[in-house]
């Protein structure tokens, strides 16, 4: 993906700044050059690369005086912010809450990826617990009900359109005053991309807008048109009240980088980015969480945010709380993978790790993982309560490890014997990494702490980390790693107990990938772990 690239090449501008003995003219004259160059690349704006340069050399003038190391920071922030400001158009777009009946709707022209951003939009807000359905409202393209129909059935969300109403202000307002009644917390209408002229297409729009007064309207707009993203996405607004702008095929095109910050300059914010045709390579977007994934830096912040999704926040410590007394029911781990398939894409949710990128973990790896996931889940739904329930590490070691049992539970689950082992394996992991974690589990305060409590809290969970996992410790970036990601847990207000879970591999935080993480490996991200390699499966 083009944005990957463009990261991957500031970064490696910003490393070999880094990696020189010292940092002279002739250094940082070199890592700007590098770094203008891959954002022409990615099609940004002349003008703007230009004015980024001038903001980031005086930066540096005013930091003249400093010594080398602070000249290789006062860069690398002042990348971060510049990036953060060219893509931050300084407001956010509406929200949509349970229980409102939001309604909104998508407009943009044909082929711009509309239909498949309207079933990613409402899978992002459905994982969230939302009751979401979608609105046909396009009467011009045959087939565009049967698309719709067919997305909406594939997530399973409710679905309304009419295939012999020709009048698609008369659908739009049926199907959002069906759901309305359903108190349907989020309905999302489709509506038309084409038209015989632009401005019968337009009329059309204001026609809708009139019949579903929405709470937001979002502008879809393919990247691929570059800079040019500019003029429509300010065209558009002028006739409909654009409220948030979602740029899709951010994949494939060297122009991305182009379009993203030109829509930026309209003011709309973008609210989220397409990635890919798959209903689950949509990002949400947010420019200080962006730019850190771009630059490797991660994103802790939309990490815990994701868990939280998942998992709230008092769900969370009472499990803690169990885990540091050492009890550990299989239910626990059952509710973790389930909430690893929840948070969406794995190799998004390590792009939100420091040191990580999305690329890290290959489309094939990430299907692979899920896979083992819903594998294990089916074994434990083939459980009894009592089994699944019992806290005692050792009773369910033994009663995992009794051919009798294995064979009612593989039965049961129409699985296999070796994806029973597997299963005892990760539980025995994860057991032995909660064992070791246990007292700093115990010591991680309920809420926020300062910043030298914080330190001494990352260095025993640094240690216990080495003992239970080395592979983990080195994956995230070693104590760099971890310190970046208790800045951010700092700033952004973040609770000890998720990034303590997180940690543990246990079934905390994101622990949630401690489903991923101990058992698996967090590293286990980078191939759902030791044990799993790449055996036959059945999906
Ligand atoms: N690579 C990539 N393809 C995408 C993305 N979003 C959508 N597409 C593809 O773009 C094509 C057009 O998508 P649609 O959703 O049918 O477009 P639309 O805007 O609804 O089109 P109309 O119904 O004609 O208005 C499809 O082949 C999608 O799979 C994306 O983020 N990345």
């Amino acid at each position: 993906m083009v944005l990957q690239e463009l990261g991957g090449k500031i970064s490696a501008a910003l490393r070999k700044m880094s990696d020189a003995t010292l940092v002279d003219k002739s250094v940082v004259d070199a890592c700007l050059k590098d770094i203008c160059a891959a954002l022409l690349h990615a099609d940004v704006n002349v003008k703007l690369v230009g004015e980024l340069r001038k903001n980031i050399r005086s930066a540096i003038d005013q930091d003249d005086v400093a010594a080398g190391n602070n000249k290789r920071r006062t860069i690398e922030r002042s990348v971060f912010k510049e990036l953060t400001s060219m893509l931050d158009p300084g407001k956010k777009p509406f929200v949509p809450e349970k229980g409102t009946s939001s309604v909104v709707m998508f407009v943009g022209l044909q082929g711009a990826g509309k239909t498949t951003t309207v079933a990613k939009y409402a899978l992002h807000y459905k994982r969230k617990g939302f009751k979401v359905a979608m609105v046909c409202a396009d009467t011009y393209r045959a087939g565009a009900y049967d698309q719709l129909k067919q997305n909406a059935t594939k997530i399973k969300v409710p679905y309304y359109g009419n295939y012999t109403e020709t009048d698609p202000a008369k659908i739009a307002a049926e199907g959002v005053d069906t759901f309305k009644a359903q108190k349907i917390d989020l309905i999302i209408v489709d509506t038309s991309g084409r038209h015989k002229q632009e401005s019968a297409l337009l009329e059309e729009m204001q026609q809708v807008n009139e019949a579903v007064t929405p709470d937001l309207s979002i502008f879809v707009m393919d990247s691929s048109i570059g800079q040019t993203a500019h003029d429509q996405a300010k065209a558009f607004q002028e006739c409909v009240d654009v409220g948030a702008v979602i740029l899709t095929k951010l994949d494939g095109h060297a122009r991305g980088g182009g379009a993203l910050s030109a829509v930026a300059a309209t003011e709309s914010p973008v609210a989220f980015i397409g990635t890919g045709e798959h209903v689950d390579e949509f990002e949400n977007f947010e420019a200080e969480a962006f730019v850190s994934r771009l630059l490797g830096m991660g994103d802790v912040k939309g990490l815990m945010g994701k868990l939280t999704d998942v998992m709230p926040e008092q769900q969370q410590e009472e499990m803690m709380a169990q885990l540091a007394e050492g009890r550990f029911p299989l239910r626990i781990m059952y509710e973790q993978f389930n909430n690893v398939l929840n948070m969406g894409p794995m190799g998004q949710v390590m792009g939100m790790l420091p040191g990580f990128s999305n690329a890290m973990m290959g489309a094939g790896k990430e299907q692979q993982s899920a896979a083992n996931l819903r594998k294990y889940i089916a074994l434990m739904d083939s459980m009894t309560t009592a089994e699944l329930d019992n806290p005692d590490i050792n009773a369910n070691l033994k009663m995992l490890s009794d051919p009798a049992r294995a064979k009612r539970i593989v039965r049961g689950s129409g699985r296999q014997y070796r994806d029973f082992s597997e299963l005892l394996q990760q539980y025995k992991a994860m057991s032995t990494m909660i064992s070791k974690m246990k007292d700093q589990l115990k010591a991680a305060p309920r809420g926020g702490m300062n910043m030298r409590s914080q330190n001494q809290q990352l260095q025993q969970m640094s240690k216990a980390l080495q003992a239970a996992n080395p592979q983990v410790l080195q994956q995230i970036g070693g104590m760099g790693g971890l310190k970046q990601m208790m800045k951010a847990l700092d700033s952004g207000d973040m609770n000890m107990s998720s990034l303590a879970g997180a940690l543990g591999g246990g079934a905390g935080g994101l622990g949630g990938m401690g489903g991923l993480g101990g058992m698996a490996g967090l590293g286990g991200m980078g191939g759902m772990g030791g044990a799993k390699g790449g055996r036959g499966r059945r999906k």
